[in-house]
């Protein structure tokens, strides 16, 4: 197994409050983690931190086989390394069709306007077919995204990502507001882009982390509580102390 991402004694202090202490993690090069914890937990904190957005005071965050130090490089820079992140609330292009977003996205967005708008070549049709088949949304090519369920969006944009082939996806709270049968989907999604990357899902649903399937690691007061399967996890007196707010 080898190790994509090395967060190494990283603290961050706002207005004199440690939202992460001393935080260290590791996450392999394919595969799925979950990483759960109560609210101000520092789980957020730590996404901006390893996508460049929030910069540790302390601390360094390694990628990759040479183990270069992402502290301090821009967001964009992060990104081009192969670091995708999803947030909560789905920013698709509502206006254009789901093929005209999975295309835009398989371009690079810095590209400049003209380029976004260039023609699709063969090769790029038959790629936005297969993220689209992926993603579940092969029967909505033509569909304007604005017109799509709240699930089929955050499919389209975890595909809009995929588009970009991130070595790390990040996906903060997947299931929010999805149907049981919308929230397997997502499982089975994000466990099939796991297989060949690293997807690290953050999420307060026990019951979707139930189903992932996947290590999980506890953060609690900007620190690793636990770490291991979750009824490994949940089983810990410290976590359920944590849980339970004793
Ligand atoms: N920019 C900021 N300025 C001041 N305090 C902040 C800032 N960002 C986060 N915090 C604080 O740091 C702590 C960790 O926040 P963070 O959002 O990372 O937690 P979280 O685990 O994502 O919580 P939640 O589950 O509620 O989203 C919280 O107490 C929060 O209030």
């Amino acid at each position: 197994m080898t190790t994509l991402l090395e967060v190494d004694s990283i603290s961050v202090t706002f207005d004199g409050f440690k939202a992460i202490n001393d935080l260290s993690l590791a996450i392999a090069s394919t595969g799925l983690r979950a990483i759960i914890g109560p609210n101000g937990a520092g789980k957020t904190t730590f996404m901006d931190i390893v996508t460049g957005k929030t910069r540790p005071d302390r601390g360094r965050v390694l990628w990759g086989e040479g183990g270069m130090n992402l502290v301090g490089l821009s967001e964009a820079r992060i990104a081009r390394l192969g670091l995708g992140r999803k947030f909560q609330r789905p920013t698709v292009f509502e206006a254009q069709s789901v093929a005209e977003n999975l295309d835009m996205a398989l371009k690079n967005p810095r590209q400049p306007l003209r380029l976004l708008l260039a023609r699709r070549t063969a090769a790029d049709r038959v790629r936005v077919e297969a993220i689209a088949e992926e993603i579940g949304l092969r029967a909505h090519l033509t569909r304007r995204a604005g017109e799509l369920s709240h699930g089929q969006k955050q499919w389209l944009e975890i595909g809009m990502l995929l588009a970009q082939d991130p070595k790390l996806l990040l996906v903060d709270e997947p299931a929010a507001g999805m149907t049981v049968a919308e929230r397997e989907h997502t499982t089975d999604l994000l466990k099939r882009a796991a297989r060949t990357r690293a997807v690290v899902v953050v999420e307060h649903d026990m019951e979707f982390v139930r189903r992932l399937d996947c290590r999980v690691t506890v953060l609690h007061e900007g620190r690793v509580l636990a770490e291991g399967s979750l009824d490994h996890v949940t089983a810990d007196p410290n976590v359920i102390d944590v849980y339970l707010g004793r």
